[in-house]
């Protein structure tokens, strides 16, 4: 399991709602991509799902073009993908790339293998897995990180073996209790091989997992949030509602 308790404690940031939340993460990445290019890097990131990424996409999308950021120097990975058909609207990557990375014309895009590609979830994980060990970095320099209302993060639940997945980097999730059942997600390992990791909440269902993530005492089995810490710094980016409990 992940004992990441060593890294740097995590930083909170509070915005009133979610509009604001939306386009102060969108700032901020555009700002962390410009700076590692200016230092002559290829910035690597990790992508999520869900609601508040969605809106945290449209609005770097929005934002851009008065960023200095080549999109074609960009490495992008997903933090968890369904396992469904490359078009479903239930893959994380399909608002992604229709919202962000189709008008920003980013060309270094690496997703998950979808039902098209391959016969199973399995033959998908461990086809991402190859993608990360023939293109990705070291260390990424943001995950970033939707959060259940169970404190899940990318495809990693509560309770579930893929917890304590070690010695590779995805894992194929069979059972998921959030639909669809079928999803491969990076681990703990992986997920953690970073100089950030950003974790993104936004309304009132997510509070009991945030002050959770964030308590002082817990455990990565009941809390998977917990279990995720950048090598350089950790931020929790809420929203008041989302911070309402901690
Ligand atoms: O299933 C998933 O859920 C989380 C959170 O999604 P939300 O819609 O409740 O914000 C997401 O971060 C993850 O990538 C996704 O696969």
């Amino acid at each position: 399991m992940a004992d990441v308790s060593h890294r740097p404690e995590p930083l909170v940031e509070v915005q009133p709602d979610a509009a604001a939340l939306a386009t102060a993460v969108a700032g901020e990445l555009l700002n962390r991509l410009a700076d590692a290019q200016a230092e002559g890097r290829v910035p690597q990131v990790v992508l999520t799902g869900g609601t508040i990424a969605t809106e945290v996409h449209r609005q770097v999308a929005r934002l851009a073009a008065g960023a200095d950021v080549d999109w074609t120097r960009v490495v992008l990975w997903w933090g968890d993908e369904r396992f469904v058909a490359p078009d479903s609207e239930e893959r994380n990557a399909v608002p992604a790339v229709a919202d962000l990375l189709g008008p920003l014309g980013a060309t270094q895009v690496h997703q998950v293998p979808s039902t098209q590609d391959v016969s199973d979830v399995a033959a998908a994980a461990t086809g991402y897995a190859e993608s990360l060990a023939a293109h990705g970095p070291d260390r990424f320099d943001v995950v970033m990180l939707g959060i259940g209302p169970d404190a899940h993060v990318a495809s990693l639940f509560p309770g579930h073996d893929a917890l304590a997945t070690t010695g590779q980097a995805t894992v194929a999730v069979t059972d998921s209790p959030k639909p669809p059942p079928e999803r491969v997600s990076l681990t703990f390992d992986t997920l953690n091989r970073t100089r950030s990791v950003w974790v993104v909440a936004s309304g009132e269902g997510k509070a009991e997992a945030v002050a959770a993530g964030l308590a002082p005492e817990g455990t990565v089995t009941a809390t998977p949030a917990r279990g995720v810490r950048g090598e350089d710094e950790t931020i929790w980016f809420l929203d008041t509602a989302a911070a309402s409990l901690t």
